[in-house]
């Protein structure tokens, strides 16, 4: 008898694809600051939100920083459009095993036990056992990773999974060299790339 073929096992970042980041930075900046010039959705650039204040005024970095980095920052952020669904729709597929995979912020005092409490408030207590927080995802072993972050990179050079771009506002520029791929939101076909993965 031949043994059963493991699970597809598929990770899924937080930031900028299950919570909103990006829209709840504007909306916080705008408010905390609202003399300061600001980088608006259709502007952003580049992963880092910090390094885009920056460039548009040095001592911005730190003003923007400090917004994500306040208590209360990641507790508060929107779900994505449709993430919420997704995943418990992943969660209950046969043969798939899903994991909440996120990193820490290094100033991490409000962000770690945050997000913990916003996987809790709106996955509930089954997915805060399946959460990996980890500054490396290359040392994460599974299928597929869903992640806006363009260049994910760390100490494992090759890893096991398939980064799948998950577009972000500060992401729909980069054009993706083949055979790499995108997920344009959540309405676009997470289970037709689920599936194609089972067939490899
Ligand atoms: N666009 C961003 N700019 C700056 N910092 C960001 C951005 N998106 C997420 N972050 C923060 C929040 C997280 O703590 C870490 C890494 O996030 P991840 O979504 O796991 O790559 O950086
Ligand atoms: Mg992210």
């Amino acid at each position: 008898m031949g043994s059963a073929a493991a699970p597809l096992r598929v990770l899924v970042d937080m930031d900028g694809v299950l919570a909103d980041f990006e829209g709840a930075v504007l909306r916080e900046f705008r408010a905390q600051f609202p003399a300061e010039p600001r980088v608006e959705l259709a502007e952003r650039r580049g992963f880092s939100v910090r390094e885009q204040y920056r460039s548009l005024r040095e001592d911005l970095a730190a003003k923007v920083a400090s917004v994500y980095e306040s208590p209360g920052f990641f507790l508060d952020l929107d779900p994505i459009p449709g993430a919420l669904e997704a995943v418990q729709e992943m969660l209950h597929m046969p043969d798939t095993e899903v994991f909440i995979c996120t990193s820490p912020l290094r100033k991490y005092e409000h962000c770690v036990v945050e997000k913990y409490k916003w996987v809790e408030k709106h996955l509930g207590p089954e997915f805060v056992e399946r959460i990996i927080l980890t500054r490396d995802k290359t040392m994460v072993a599974a299928d597929l990773l869903f992640d806006d972050k363009d260049t994910i990179q760390g100490a494992e050079p090759n890893p096991s999974w398939e980064h799948i771009l998950f577009t972000c506002c500060h992401n729909r520029h980069v054009q993706l060299p083949a055979p790499r791929r995108r997920l344009c939101s959540w309405a676009d076909d997470w289970k037709g790339i689920l599936e194609s993965k089972r067939r490899h």
